[in-house]
């Protein structure tokens, strides 16, 4: 199996996986496959499962049976794999993750600098053609705590753009926010959606996965238990299991 990653045809799949957390059941056979350029929503109760899946595709959590290939490389134990799938794959977190200690633009050039070896002037080129692109360049040489929570995360998301992912895992992303600046991030995530990029996210914000998802996938306790186009989902769940969850989603 090769280390380099495919990356014009960037296909994640995930074939009969299980994850254990000690006793615990957290991943019970989970099949899927997303497409290059394909948006896909996960959605389903607390607890059921969705943040570990998408963790597990870029080794933040490591599976103990089944396999999950990225872009052709396979995720496991071979740390050239893993990084070679990380340099690919962008990730934006519930509570933005960002470094206290350093200022917007140095969050976001450490990563390009390091890892992928970009001179800082280049670096800082990139960095702050997408932090205009997320509309705060403003806030380049400000630390994150002096940002708003809807700042802090379009920083992340610009962050992880300037590593040229060719997927963006969102896990959560906006459950951490003020309801005010939820659509910030919103509207950053559908912009991005609608440049073409593969994106697998994590959120009950189902108006957005009805503008930009071509899939939702409900899991519940640890399994995928229905996944279809966000319109027949929403309007036709074919579980007791996911017509109870939307119904609580809406009251
Ligand atoms: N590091 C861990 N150690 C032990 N158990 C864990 C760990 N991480 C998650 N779990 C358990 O695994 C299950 C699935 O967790 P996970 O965070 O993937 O669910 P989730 O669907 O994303 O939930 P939420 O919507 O609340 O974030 C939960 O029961 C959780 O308590």
């Amino acid at each position: 199996m090769p280390t380099s990653i495919d990356t014009a045809s960037l296909e994640i799949t995930l074939s009969g996986v299980h994850k254990w957390y000690g006793q615990y059941h957290a991943l019970d056979d989970i099949n899927l496959s997303i497409a290059p350029r394909e948006k896909v929503v996960i959605c389903g109760p607390s607890g059921s499962g969705k943040s570990t899946l998408i963790r597990c595709v870029n080794r933040l959590e490591a599976h103990q049976q089944g396999r999950i290939v990225v872009g052709g490389v396979e995720v496991g134990e071979d740390e050239r794999k893993v990084d070679a799938i990380r340099r690919e794959v962008g990730m934006v977190f519930q509570q933005f993750n960002l470094f206290p200690h350093l200022t917007i633009l140095e969050n976001c050039i450490l990563a390009p600098m390091w890892v992928k070896r970009i001179p800082r002037a280049q670096a800082t080129e990139i960095a702050m053609d997408y932090l205009n692109r997320v509309r705060i360049p403003e806030q380049a040489n400000k630390y994150p705590g002096q940002l708003s929570g809807g700042q802090q995360q379009r920083v992340a998301i610009a962050r992880a753009l300037c590593m040229n992912p060719k997927v963006m895992l969102f896990d959560e992303p906006t459950s951490a926010l003020d309801p005010e600046m939820v659509k910030e991030v919103l509207d950053t995530m559908v912009s991005l959606a609608n440049e073409g990029m593969t994106m697998v996210c994590v959120t009950h914000e189902m108006g957005f996965a009805r503008q930009v998802a071509d899939r939702v996938i409900f899991m519940d306790q640890g399994r995928i238990v229905e996944e279809g186009e966000p319109d027949e989902f929403f309007a036709h769940p074919k579980t007791d299991r996911a017509s109870l969850f939307l119904s609580q989603l809406l009251h």
